[in-house]
């Protein structure tokens, strides 16, 4: 598991190692993490051109030191200070003994424009708000430049604990993160600031609870059901599609197709496009007589294409299962039926779905994705998997949130949320909890989505098409 842990938590773990070490040796911890990163992206260090982007804070004290490796190893280093007179002094005076330079802001971008490298020191978690003017002219100066850029612990401008980007921030190719991720660095739009991310360790000891966690191969690995001996189809758990309109009858086959690769070892169909179900997928139950009465699953899908079908929702919300609501089903799920459920509820939306039930614009939640979705979780005491490009779930009791690391942008075509609700669902009825469905079913649904991808555009049933694929690549690894 990938772990993050907001700036507080960070804070607290420095004091509490700081305490036990001399002065100095985390940073220097940090520097020599950095000063390699940099050495291995240049290749060579002899001789290149590397300039500093030097804050007053601690961020700009890793920087220095870095840059003092650097200019031992023969690069030439100059430091772009940004308040002269507050700039890390004993970081200062190290860059100044192994050769290196320091200037003003004035000039900085003669030097920025012909650096090879650039390494971004301005600010790192004591950051706030959005960037200084100054310091904002220098991440401006960096984005012209043709310079590899390196993000000292964040990128400068972005914030680390929620992933929100107000204004100018510095474009990183590579993060070089101290201590632990920040969540900053897993969600979007800062995540894209970010470049690659390198976790450098400075015996940081943090808490069991994180802030964010990101599933691995072996995470997702102990968490898919397999069947065994003693199973059975029913064993395996059934998984109900209350799905489809005759609008939508493709949102029904898809839900179905993603149910099938999900584990469950039956998929019942209610709704009326119980024809082109069967005729696509001729396994499945399908039944025309409603949720009630169409006999018992382990777990609901409900909405994908639904329309405006309300008393589908309503009759899956009043059952005893787990459910999974996606798409109309969002529109249509009343507020307090959700919140009195004794069984988990999983909820699927997307940017807009989700702005759309908490009465803010789309642009609020793609922003601040980690307040969203914790507030719509806690608001229908549910589960809420929040989509797009950066995936998060969130349980409603609080907790570690998770965010998804699979994934790619071709997956945003009309459809593979059915598909994924489906494969969430299926995942439900075979026992998981709402946490692990949604975490393990967005995993799947977005290694499924590279692999059907693999660099060109797909429909929504190539990832379904795919699923298998990605659930033998978790299993053989
Ligand atoms: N926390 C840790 O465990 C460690 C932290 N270290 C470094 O220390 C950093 C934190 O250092 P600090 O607490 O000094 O804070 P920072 O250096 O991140 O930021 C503080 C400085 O930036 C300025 N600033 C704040 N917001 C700004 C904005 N919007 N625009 C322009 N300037 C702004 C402030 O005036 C202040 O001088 C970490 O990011 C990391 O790089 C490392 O040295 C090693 C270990
Ligand atoms: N930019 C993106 N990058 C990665 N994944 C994306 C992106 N945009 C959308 N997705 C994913 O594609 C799927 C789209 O689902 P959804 O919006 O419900 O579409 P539909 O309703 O057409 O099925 C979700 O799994 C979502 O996370
Ligand atoms: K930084």
């Amino acid at each position: 598991m990938r772990t993050a842990y907001n700036v507080e938590t960070v804070r607290a773990a420095e004091r509490e190692l700081m305490a036990r070490l001399p002065e100095g040796a985390l940073m220097q911890r940090a520097a020599a993490g950095l000063a390699a990163a940099c050495a291995d992206l240049l290749g060579r260090v002899y001789g290149r051109r590397v300039v500093l982007l030097v804050g007053s804070g601690d961020n700009g004290g890793d920087a220095l030191y870095a840059g003092a490796r650097l200019a031992r190893r023969g690069a030439g280093v100059a430091a772009v200070l940004l308040a002269p007179e507050r700039a890390h002094p004993a970081g200062l005076a190290a860059l100044r003994r192994a050769g290196g330079r320091a200037v003003g802001v004035e000039g900085a971008e003669r030097l920025i424009e012909q650096a090879d490298l650039l390494l971004d020191g301005i600010v790192g978690i004591g950051g706030k708000g959005g960037l200084r003017p100054d310091a904002a002219r220098l991440a401006e100066a960096a984005e012209r430049s043709r310079a590899a850029v390196v993000a000292v612990d964040l990128p400068s401008g972005v914030d680390a604990d929620t992933g929100e980007v107000r204004g100018a921030a510095v474009r990183a190719d590579l993060t070089v993160t101290l201590g632990t991720h920040k969540p900053g660095l897993l969600i979007d739009p800062a995540r894209e600031y970010a470049g690659s991310v390198r976790l450098v360790d400075i015996g940081l000891s943090l808490p069991p609870q994180a802030e964010l966690e990101a599933l691995q191969h072996a995470d997702v690995r102990r968490l898919l059901p397999v069947p065994g001996g003693e199973s059975d189809k029913y064993r395996r758990g059934v998984v109900g599609i209350a799905a489809g309109s005759a609008r939508y009858p493709g949102a029904a086959v898809l839900a179905v197709y993603g149910a099938l690769r999900g584990g469950a070892g039956a998929v019942r169909y209610v709704g009326p496009a119980a024809d082109a179900v069967i005729a696509r997928f001729p396994e499945t139950l399908v039944s025309d007589r409603g949720p009630k009465h169409a006999g018992r699953v382990q777990a609901w899908v409900v909405g994908p294409g639904a329309g405006d079908d309300a008393s589908a929702v309503g009759e899956v919300l009043a059952s005893e299962v787990p459910v999974l609501v996606d798409a109309d089903g969002l529109r249509l799920a009343d507020r307090d039926a959700v919140r009195a459920r004794t069984a988990p509820t999983l909820m699927t939306p997307h940017a807009g779905e989700a702005a759309a039930l908490l009465g803010v614009p789309r642009e609020e939640v793609e922003g601040a994705r980690l307040a969203s979705a914790r507030e719509l979780a806690g608001r229908y005491g549910a589960t809420v998997l929040l989509k797009g490009s950066t995936t998060l779930v969130a349980d409603a009791g609080g907790g570690a949130v998770r965010v998804n690391p699979t994934g790619t942008a071709w997956l945003a075509t009309a459809g593979s949320g059915d598909v994924l609700s489906g494969l969430a669902g299926s995942l439900l009825a075979s026992g998981l909890s709402a946490l692990d469905a949604g975490s393990v079913g967005a995993y799947l649904h977005g290694l499924a989505g590279r692999f059907a991808a693999d660099g060109a555009p797909v429909g929504a049933h190539d990832v379904a098409e795919a699923v298998p694929a990605a659930w033998r690549d978790v299993t053989d690894a």
